[in-house]
């Protein structure tokens, strides 16, 4: 599959200078540029067993393009929120793309994620991205500063061009892992994990696969990274590079979501959220070219385990996004229950409480940590990583039980609801009017796109977003807890009840 991407793609176009690779760009601005600058990509993407030749006009893959489009939409509509100055380039640039010079930085990105997720309902997917450039900032620091290389330089230089361009950036983390329980170099297949195969004067090259990637097709560019803590024996696994979605080399395959094929059906009643969607897709990576000003890796294992934990400090406490699909999910829930003629209920109003207590305890959690960011030595903040892991903790549970409590008012109703060609047939059409009627003055048509909504986002396509990239984006719940665990200093704590039932202890508690 992909010696045939090879045999069309010359050898010159494989090894593409870091020169050539940012000349295929030019700067975006609006949400329509940037649909624009995805057209005509040179990209093996699959998806049904089929190519699909022009992803953007896809009927299930536009929704996830909207999703990025809005983050260039918002910039322009409110720029205090979704732009910063960046001093890199002395210009205004996209928030998802700016380096986070303050605590009250990383507070802003929350505050801009939530109402992203306010307005589309979904993963709007450029928080990864966002997230990976911010640890790239600080490893490629730390690495240099102990091994004398040149990591900060080049990822800066890259970066400049990528705020001037203002492009998106898919995050490359999660390898497929094979066999759990064996470290990369023991695995039956070192493609298990993304690895170098081959240095030359111009550069390296990497084969693997990073999976479950939000955005991926939808991105401009991809850093791939490790995974996990590496050793000695995994040096050839420990690299950090940035590569054009449109490489040689490189397939991309759709991931399907549930009811995703409702997209291909006529009418948008059905889908619940017919504008907006999630993609996440495999990203096979068959020797890869990246050019040497584009490695911000190769070998120094030893920082496999900080890049991950300083990437879930900013990318844990980014699931405050989920608040805003939350704020969505209390607003369709008490719209459904005075659709349903029962808002009065003093049960449904607990209920909404219950919602908002949740969904506000999610972002209480995720900006505190922000707001206790600290400077790390390359200038750079980090989200406070205890802070960070409590909040996406509670995104593990909290949104089933808000998506619980929606569905408890919404009525069966949401899940045995006839399609909107019935609704719109002849002999049908009449009856379903009749028996599916609710309060009187609320119009059949919005009780029921209400309901689909509800369906979408906690049981169809938009639930990926909302639930099930909850519990395991940015790591699955045992690996909050494992940080946690480092984190909570317990000792510490025994000594503040030692000291107050006055028994000796042998460090005084701060
Ligand atoms: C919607 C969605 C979007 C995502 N987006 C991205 C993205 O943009 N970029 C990216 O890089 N990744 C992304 N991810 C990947 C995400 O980080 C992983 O799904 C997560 O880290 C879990 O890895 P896994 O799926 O391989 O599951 P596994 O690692 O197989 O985990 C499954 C379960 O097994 C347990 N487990 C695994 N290994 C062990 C072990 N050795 N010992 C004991 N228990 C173990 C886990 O704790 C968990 O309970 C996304 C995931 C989802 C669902």
């Amino acid at each position: 599959m992909n010696q045939m991407v090879d045999i069309n793609r010359s050898k010159i176009e494989r090894e593409e200078t870091a020169q050539a690779r940012w000349s295929r760009f030019k700067p975006i601005t609006t949400g329509d540029e940037y649909l624009e600058s995805l057209r005509g990509r040179q990209i093996t993407c699959y998806l049904f067993g089929e190519s699909v030749a022009n992803p953007v006009d896809h009927p299930i893959v536009r929704p996830s393009m909207n999703a990025l489009k809005a983050t260039y939409e918002l910039a322009t509509e409110d720029p205090e929120l979704a732009t910063a100055w960046s001093p890199l380039i002395d210009a205004q640039v996209n928030r998802f793309l700016h380096i986070v010079t303050s605590p009250n930085d990383l507070v802003m990105k929350n505050k801009m994620q939530r109402r992203m997720g306010q307005i589309t309902g979904t993963c709007f997917q450029r928080c990864a991205g966002l997230d990976t450039i911010s640890v790239l900032h600080s490893i490629t620091y730390d690495i240099d500063a102990k091994h004398g290389t040149a990591y900060h330089t080049r990822y800066l230089e890259w970066l400049k061009n990528a705020q001037r361009n203002n492009i998106i950036v898919g995050a490359g983390m999660t390898d497929p892992k094979g066999d759990r329980s064996k470290r990369p170099h023991e695995q039956a297949d070192p493609d298990m994990f993304m690895h170098v195969t081959r240095r030359t004067k111009e550069g390296l090259y990497v084969r693997g696969a990073k999976a479950h990637m939000t955005g991926g097709l939808n991105s401009h560019w991809i850093c791939v990274m490790p995974t996990m803590n590496l050793g000695e024996k995994d040096k050839e696994f420990a690299v950090i590079g940035v590569v054009p979605a449109d490489a040689a080399g490189m397939t991309f395959i759709y991931g399907r979501q549930s009811c995703d094929t409702r997209a291909l059906e006529k009418g948008s009643i059905d889908q619940g959220n017919a504008k907006f969607g999630g993609q996440e897709t495999l990203v096979v990576f068959d020797d890869v070219f990246i050019p040497w000003e584009h490695v911000f890796m190769d070998g120094e294992y030893e920082f496999a385990q900080e890049l991950v934990t300083r990437f879930t400090a900013y990318h844990r406490a980014s699931y405050v996004c989920k608040t805003g699909l939350g704020d969505v999910m209390v607003g369709a829930a008490a719209a459904i229950a005075e659709y349903n003629g029962a808002d009065g209920a003093s049960h449904i109003k607990d209920k909404l409480v219950e919602m908002t207590h949740l969904n506000e305890t999610i972002f209480s959690s995720g900006i505190a940590s922000s707001h206790e960011s600290k400077k790390l030595a390359s200038g750079i903040f980090m989200n406070d990583a205890m802070l960070a892991n409590v909040c996406k903790h509670n995104v593990t549970r909290f949104p089933y039980e808000i998506s619980r409590l929606a569905q408890d008012l919404a009525g069966g109703l949401m899940v045995t609801l006839p399609s909107q060609s019935d609704f719109e047939h002849d002999v049908a059409g009449p009856m379903l009017a009749k028996y599916f009627k609710g309060k009187e003055e609320i119009p059949l048509e919005s009780r029921v796109r209400m309901l689909r909504l509800i369906e979408n986002m906690t049981l169809g396509r938009n639930a990926v977003g909302y639930l099930t990239e909850s519990m395991h984006g940015a790591g699955s719940p045992q690996a909050q807890r494992i940080q946690i665990l480092r984190g909570m200093d317990v000792e510490r704590k025994k000594n503040y009840a030692k000291k107050l039932a006055d028994i000796p202890i042998a460090v005084v508690p701060k």
